[in-house]
């Protein structure tokens, strides 16, 4: 049975930061709003994480970054944390799956996440600061043969590639992958940011169209979201749309918890100060009871971004 936090809501998925660092540089890069700091987690506390995760409801794992391939031992970590989740995904920045893609899957890894704003080159390389794209397109090619499900996470920017998305749906649908499309989310001290402003492009009205185009469409448990399937030339696309800025909804059925980088849980993407040392208890020894008791904490401390 999963934990429910004082909102009623389930916490049945662990978001796991495995590193800070990234090869890439994205210019709107969040790093998943973690603070700079050497101190890394290793397999075994990884491992140790999950299996008190699991004994609480908590089967659905997701590895995350900076960008989680860099890290040499990213296989022994799959390895460790497969026998104690039901659903284990990775969310990647795609650049090196194109040789790690096979030993990921016979590892036990279900399922990828591709990072893919654009399928024109120049842009590609100005908003990652690496000219990798055709390495990401070989590796996402490869995945989607391998994996039985890859979603493309598209973070959607006004006038840098907006215009691409009906070019990128195509592209799903002709490989047979799922594209997300990611509305920009800032927590709201950044709201008046000039990146926010410059290229915040609302995803309501496309949603809208694509309703009226959809020959079905599915609501998630996760955030509610909606994913509809749209007929394309290259046949039917899916498109899952992750719209979360003032969202209420999307809050009110988040089922996530994360874990950072340096050994934190941290019951929210957007807050800054919902962090609980489960690492410097391990490390002191701490039994399973009690780190139990910190993931209970956690859940306590746990409320909806956007109310
Ligand atoms: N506000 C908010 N945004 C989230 C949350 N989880 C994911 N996102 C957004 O969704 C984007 C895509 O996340 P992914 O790592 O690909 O995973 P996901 O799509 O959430 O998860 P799956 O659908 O289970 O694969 C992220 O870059 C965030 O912008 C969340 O809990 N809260
Ligand atoms: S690939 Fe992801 S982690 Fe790396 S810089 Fe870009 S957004 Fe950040
Ligand atoms: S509560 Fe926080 S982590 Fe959950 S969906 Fe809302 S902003 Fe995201």
């Amino acid at each position: 049975m999963a934990l429910v936090d004082r909102y009623g809501r389930p916490v049945t998925n662990l978001r796991i930061s495995i590193t800070k660092d990234c090869n890439l540089n994205c210019f709107y890069c969040h790093r998943e709003g973690q603070m700079k700091g050497k101190r890394e987690m290793t397999p075994e506390e990884i491992e140790r994480i999950v299996k008190i995760a699991s004994r609480l409801g908590i089967k659905k794992v997701k590895l995350t970054g900076g960008e989680p391939t860099i890290r040499s031992d990213i296989i022994e970590i799959i390895k460790r944390i497969r026998p104690y989740v039901v659903d284990l995904s990775l969310t990647t920045n795609g650049t090196v799956m194109y040789r790690l893609a096979e030993e990921l899957k016979e590892a036990g890894l279900d399922r990828v996440n591709i990072s893919l704003d654009t399928l024109d080159r120049d842009k590609y390389k100005k908003i990652t600061g690496f000219d990798v794209l055709p390495w990401v397109l070989k590796g996402i090619e490869k995945s989607v043969k391998l994996f039985k499900l890859v979603k493309l996470n598209m973070v959607v920017m006004k006038d840098l590639n907006h215009m691409e998305i009906w070019d990128m749906i195509n592209y799903a649908a002709r490989i047979g992958a799922v594209l997300q499309l990611i509305e920009i989310e800032v927590p709201r001290e950044l709201m008046d940011s000039w990146f926010f402003k410059r290229y915040f492009y609302p995803l309501k009205p496309l949603e809208e169209e694509f309703a009226k185009k959809a020959v079905k469409i599915k609501e998630r448990r996760l955030h509610r979201r909606k994913k509809y399937f749209i007929p394309t030339e290259n046949g039917v696309a899916e498109v899952e749309v992750v719209r979360s800025m003032h969202n209420t909804v999307f809050c009110a059925n988040c089922t996530r918890i994360r874990l950072t980088a340096d050994g934190h849980l941290k019951t929210c993407l957007l807050r800054k100060d919902d962090l609980i040392d489960i690492l410097t208890p391990i490390r002191e020894g701490a039994s399973d009871e009690e780190l139990v008791e910190i993931f209970k904490k956690a859940m306590m401390m746990r409320k909806p971004y956007w109310i």
